[in-house]
């Protein structure tokens, strides 16, 4: 019987690991797909290899605490623009995170089955000259449960982190909009200012052999649109399955926010806004970022420099 429970609890920490691991893949594989697309949009496919040498990943969890003192909806986090390139949203079962159109109304996004929130970052308006934008968003929900998010990210790379648009996008017509800039020398100084159910676009079954498929196109096209209309959109992409979201947000991350003191940890990280952080004083979240997901070793490298004595849920 004890045997029974040990081997239980062995297979149940690994699961979680591959939950982790898992979920990455499938992000990176979505965000590949992605900065594909984007850069034939902006008819920059030349640039694809050298684009992804200069980017990172990074992912990180958060849960908004509930606080049944107070009713009604409340903003538990402020209206901001990302500072990276791209980044995928996934919520699970409680919605809450809302975008800023361009002329001012907050729409919200719903968590569809299937489907994650797309979001271009500062970085990447930067990179595009402004041909895309950044919207703003937040999350707002009313307090009476948890909430938990992933958000999946490509950010540039911690030792090439020149941002500078590719000279294609820049002419008299276009002339340059930012002075090139460090991105980890700009997030230490960023202020965060206080500041989509937009378009669905299929993504699902598509992967980076489907380039001159039909469907691949189609995808494009919809993304072309949503991109200049909302600087974001709804992927919908059925490779990351409910057991696997549900794994993830309705399990392991709730259980891991349940390590005593959490909040107390230091920031392990010489990284801006890597390990945990509070985003804004007096807004109830935390945040726990895991970068260099390179390599199934290093997600279980990082926990072990959070917890030297070991973590249950990431083993
Ligand atoms: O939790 C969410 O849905 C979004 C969070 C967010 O915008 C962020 O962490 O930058
Ligand atoms: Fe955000």
């Amino acid at each position: 019987m004890k045997l029974y429970g040990l081997i239980l609890i062995i297979v149940s920490f690994s699961m979680v690991s591959n939950l982790v691991w898992n979920y990455a893949i499938h992000m990176k594989e979505l965000l590949q797909m992605i900065h594909k697309m984007v850069l034939e949009i902006l008819g920059l496919e030349d640039h694809y290899n050298s684009h992804m040498e200069s980017i990172d990943y990074s992912m990180r969890f958060t849960k908004y605490y509930n606080d049944i003192s107070e009713t009604g909806t409340k903003v538990v986090m402020p209206s901001h623009k990302d500072p990276n390139y791209i980044s995928i949203i996934g919520q699970h079962n409680i919605g809450g995170l809302e975008i800023e159109t361009s002329n001012g109304e907050w729409i919200s996004t719903t968590p569809i089955k299937n489907s994650f929130t797309v979001l271009l970052g500062e970085a990447f308006m930067a990179w595009t000259n402004k041909i895309f934008q950044a919207p703003c968003h937040r999350v707002k929900i009313d307090g009476s449960e948890e909430r938990y998010s992933i958000v999946f990210s490509t950010i540039p790379s911690f030792t090439n982190d020149v941002i500078n648009p590719p000279k294609e996008l820049v002419d008299e017509e276009h002339p340059l909009l930012f002075k090139s800039f460090k991105y980890y020398d700009y997030m230490k100084e960023r202020n965060i200012k206080i500041l989509c159910n937009s378009i669905a676009v299929d993504l699902s079954g598509l992967d980076l052999t489907c380039l001159h498929d039909k469907t691949w196109a189609v995808a494009r096209a919809n993304i072309a649109h949503a991109l200049k209309k909302f600087g974001g959109f709804e992927a919908v992409y059925d490779q990351i399955g409910p057991e696997l979201r549900g794994g993830l947000l309705g399990q392991a991350i709730p259980e891991l926010f349940e390590v005593p003191d959490i909040e107390k940890l230091i920031n392990p990280s010489q990284v801006p806004y890597h390990g945990f952080f509070f985003q804004k004083k007096g807004f109830p979240f935390l945040s726990l970022k895991m970068f260099e997901l390179s390599s199934k070793n290093n997600v279980q490298d990082f926990s072990n420099m959070i917890w030297p004595q070991g973590n249950i849920f990431f083993r």
